[in-house]
């Protein structure tokens, strides 16, 4: 057989496709890093309501996950299990650990976007498009039942996040993926693609959908640190920001500078937002 017929002689072209989906939620998590103001959260400007962690910790992680999402992505293409994600998932988990000396940066983010990554392998691999009707389709006929049952499992589970729904019957993590991500795909990234095509700025487009995102999500890290009463302050206080015009009004910036030194006072992280505005700006960048 000449060298040009033998099989895997070069990557299939799905692979290098995997590679620069998975580069994107890389460079998706620095937009959603360097995005500032942020209200609680971690930016380049400040650490927002943390004390165990800046940017260079997000930086860290970040590097230490480049190689993940290309995984994820392959995964995908291949067919992979649930149980093949799951292990790719913990073994990224293992890795951010390690880069950031044991704080959690990214777990959640692990989980979404390595979840999109591998639905947008699988469709790239059938030679779909990654568009955000085909990645929910996706999603479910792929890993759906997994999911579902995953969520059930860990209905008892005693991670942070698994505790407060549980304690305040929210939303978590576990039952957004389950249910192909409604807040993302139905709030998050039309607020972001809705903000880009009235002619928003990238900065501008990523605060209205960061807010989009704290409204509409059950965050579990904000029920964690201040109750059911500390998660729907924040939903309420988006809802406004949204409802006086949002990013595009007159003295946006100056509110959500306001609204970040609030949170910071009252130690409020909307770490789950900050995940869901990631993953709209990944879904932007390939799957418009
Ligand atoms: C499915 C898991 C993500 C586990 O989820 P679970 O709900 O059991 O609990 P947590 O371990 O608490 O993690 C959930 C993280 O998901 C983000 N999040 C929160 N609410 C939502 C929501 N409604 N929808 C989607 N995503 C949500 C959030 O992640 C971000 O915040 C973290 C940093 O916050 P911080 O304030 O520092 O929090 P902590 O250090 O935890 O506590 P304190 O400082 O307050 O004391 C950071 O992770 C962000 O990304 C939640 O934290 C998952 O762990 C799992 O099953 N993994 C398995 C492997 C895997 O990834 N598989 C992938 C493919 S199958
Ligand atoms: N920028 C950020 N600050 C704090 N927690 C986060 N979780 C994800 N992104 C975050």
């Amino acid at each position: 057989m000449s060298a040009l017929r033998q099989p895997c002689a070069s990557p299939p072209l799905w692979s290098e496709q995997a590679q620069a989906l998975g580069r994107a939620a890389t460079v998706a998590l620095h937009d959603e890093l360097s995005l500032a103001p942020k209200p609680g959260l971690v930016s380049f400007a400040d650490s927002g309501s943390h004390t165990d962690m800046d940017a260079s910790t997000f930086l860290r992680s970040l590097f230490s996950l480049r190689r993940a999402f290309p995984a994820f992505a392959r995964l995908g293409a291949a067919g992979a299990s649930f149980a093949a994600l799951e292990q790719e998932g913990l073994a990224a988990e293992a890795r951010m650990l390690r880069a950031t000396g044991g704080i959690n940066t990214h777990r959640g983010a692990i989980f979404t976007l390595g979840l999109l990554c591998a639905a947008a392998g699988r469709l790239r691999s059938n030679g779909q498009e990654p568009t955000p009707a085909a990645l929910r389709d996706a999603l479910r006929q792929g890993w759906g039942e997994a999911l579902v049952a995953r969520a059930q499992r860990s209905a008892g589970a005693m991670s942070n996040g698994a505790i407060a729904a549980r304690r305040h019957g929210l939303r978590g993590a576990g039952l957004e993926a389950a249910e192909a991500f409604p807040v993302l795909f139905e709030a998050v990234h039309p607020a972001l693609a809705d903000a880009l095509a009235r002619g928003l700025r990238p900065e501008q487009a990523r605060l209205e959908a960061l807010f989009a995102a704290m409204a509409a999500l059950d965050d579990t890290n904000l029920a964690h640190r201040a109750g059911l009463e500390g998660l729907r302050h924040v939903q309420r206080v988006a809802r406004d920001f949204l409802a006086a015009g949002g990013a595009a009004a007159p003295g946006a910036l100056e509110r959500a500078q306001a609204l970040h030194r609030e949170f910071v006072a009252r130690r409020l992280s909307p770490g789950g937002a900050a995940d869901m505005l990631a993953a709209a700006c990944w879904l932007q960048r390939v799957g418009r």
